[in-house]
């Protein structure tokens, strides 16, 4: 299963992630979050790194030459838009970086989603990065669609097995292997990998 693990705010832990096998790590660059990173320490972090892991970048409601700017100068390669971006937004970021656009489920998923211009659509709860999850069946009408769906929203190594069982495209954790916001719990994330790889 492919594993973001976002909110990253610290190299050791982008290195831990990385060696225990996480596909992709998130730097978030939307103002008022309590993981916020300035693109220069998400740079020197993302140089750090292997080519082999995805440097995703977290975006709020910011416009696309915003959004393109701190892409490039974090050295960053997805753009995750987090918000209530239009679509033509995610258009214009989606000429220069692969798009994930994130919904936040008040209620079920809507399979019209799948329509929007987007490489991958990302289901979290109400408040990002809060820890909160939703009932996971909430997920199903995108899911039926076909389209590459990740899974965000109060996952931890204990309720992994839920939302393996609908077999998204990927998961996305923040708070579930934190010890505190922007500082990852090493234990959780072994926990965390020891368990995928265990199910
Ligand atoms: O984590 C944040 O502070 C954040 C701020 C703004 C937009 C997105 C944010 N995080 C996203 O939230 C989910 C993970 O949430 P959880 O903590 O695991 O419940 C993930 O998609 C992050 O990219």
């Amino acid at each position: 299963m492919r594993v973001k693990v976002c909110g990253i705010t610290r190299l050791e832990d982008a290195l831990l992630a990385e060696e225990l096998g996480a596909y992709a790590l998130g730097f978030v660059l939307a103002p008022g979050s309590k993981r916020r990173i300035l693109p220069e320490a998400a740079r020197r972090i993302s140089e750090a790194l292997g080519p082999f892991v995805v440097r995703v970048g977290v975006f709020r409601d910011q416009p696309p030459g915003e959004v393109l700017r701190l892409m490039e100068r974090a050295r960053l390669q997805v753009a995750q838009l987090h918000g209530e971006e239009p679509p033509e937004w995610a258009l214009a970021v989606g000429r220069f970086f692969p798009v994930i656009k994130a919904f936040a489920l008040e209620g079920p998923a809507k399979a019209a989603w799948a329509d929007y211009p987007a490489w991958a659509l990302l289901l979290d709860g109400k408040l990002p990065g809060s820890g909160k999850p939703y009932p996971r069946e909430w997920a199903q009408p995108l899911l039926k669609t076909g389209k590459r769906v990740i899974l965000a929203g109060g996952i931890t190594p204990e309720n992994l097995g839920e939302v393996l069982a609908l077999r998204p495209y990927a998961l996305d954790l923040a708070s579930g292997v934190e010890a505190a916001p922007g500082v990852k719990d090493p234990e959780k994330l072994r926990a965390l990998f020891a368990r995928l790889r265990g199910l």
